[in-house]
């Protein structure tokens, strides 16, 4: 039995340049790791299936799951013979814009590559968790870093300044494509990619905080008001910064002090279910 940690992601920028003609949008993100994380285990089987059981219902247990389509892409690519059966206890929320999926589809293919001995390296784990989805990629190195194309080309960056995040999650679920469906790529405010990466290699707070940005957040706004109060809210109880991460619908708030971090978290906690504080784990976890 081998165990893989499969960490949430959040985007710190996330910016659209253009619509593809392969109807993906050219993206440009800095993403970081955040220590919430599913835990996945991996056993192998003789007889070749590919078995998921997980401990949450909404979770699918067929070829839909993406740590199903991770083994099935390995035993393919590699004509391997064995079987997998893979657990996830998910501690992610799903379909929430922090990668829950992706990072389990990631961490497969990285427990895979030792279960099953195929020496292969990140960045060959890299481009096969790209055929999965345009977050695997990233979730493969972890840490932080700048992602372009539709998301799948990786760039390493240095660990942000030290900060809490907190996350809260409204009671709905967000459809990527839905969003990225309703998006006007003309007219849209732009963040500064730039400046949030200076900010980060200078290990600059505020700098950090002023640079965040997301153009999906006026797609998901319209679709769900919620998101925005809540987004108000996590201001209002004290956060130095607040953004939606990814497609939605989770809000994330940057804290640089721990007693401030429990007056929001238990603030938010009187009305939404779903609130974390965690940390940024900072940078990549070459260990395959
Ligand atoms: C928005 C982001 C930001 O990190 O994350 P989530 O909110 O899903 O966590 C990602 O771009 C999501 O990546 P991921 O969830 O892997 O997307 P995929 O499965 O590859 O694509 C789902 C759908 O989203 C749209 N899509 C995705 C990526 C992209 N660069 N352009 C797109 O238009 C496409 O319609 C695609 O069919
Ligand atoms: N291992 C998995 N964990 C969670 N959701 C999964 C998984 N595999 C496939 N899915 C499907 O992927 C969709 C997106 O979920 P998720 O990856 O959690 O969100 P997001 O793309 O917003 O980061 C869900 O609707 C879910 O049905």
């Amino acid at each position: 039995m081998l165990y893989v940690k499969a960490p949430a992601k959040i985007n710190l920028t996330l910016d659209v340049l253009y619509k593809r003609p392969d109807n993906f949008h050219e993206v440009e993100m800095v993403m970081t790791t955040v220590d919430l994380a599913d835990r996945i285990s991996l056993e192998s089987r003789e007889d070749g299936v590919i078995q998921i059981i997980s401990t949450d219902n909404f979770v699918p247990n067929d070829h839909r799951n993406f740590a199903y389509q991770a083994a099935r892409l390995i035993k393919d690519t590699y004509g391997i013979r064995q079987g997998v059966s893979i657990t996830i206890e998910k501690e992610i929320p799903i379909a929430a814009g922090l990668a829950g999926g992706s990072s389990d589809a990631a961490a497969t293919l990285k427990g895979l590559n030792e279960l099953w001995d195929l020496g292969l390296s990140i960045d060959e784990l890299a481009e096969l968790g790209a055929k999965i989805g345009s977050d695997v990629s990233f979730c493969v190195y972890g840490g932080t870093a700048l992602a372009t194309g539709r998301g799948e080309k990786i760039k390493e960056l240095p660990a942000p300044p030290n900060c809490w995040v907190v996350l809260a999650k409204p009671k709905i679920g967000v459809s990527t494509a839905e969003v990225y469906g309703g998006l006007k790529v003309e007219g849209l405010q732009h963040p500064n990619t730039q400046q949030m990466i200076q900010a980060i290699e200078t290990k600059d707070y505020e700098l950090l905080c002023s640079s965040l940005g997301n153009v999906l957040e006026t797609v998901t706004f319209k679709l769900h008001p919620e998101v925005v109060m809540l987004k108000e809210q996590m201001k209002r109880f004290g956060a130095d910064a607040t953004l939606m991460s990814g497609s939605g619908p989770t809000v994330f708030g940057l804290v640089d002090s721990e007693a401030r971090v429990s007056r929001i978290y238990n603030g938010l906690r009187g009305f939404c279910e779903e609130v974390y504080a965690v940390r940024i784990l900072g940078e990549r976890n070459t260990l395959a």
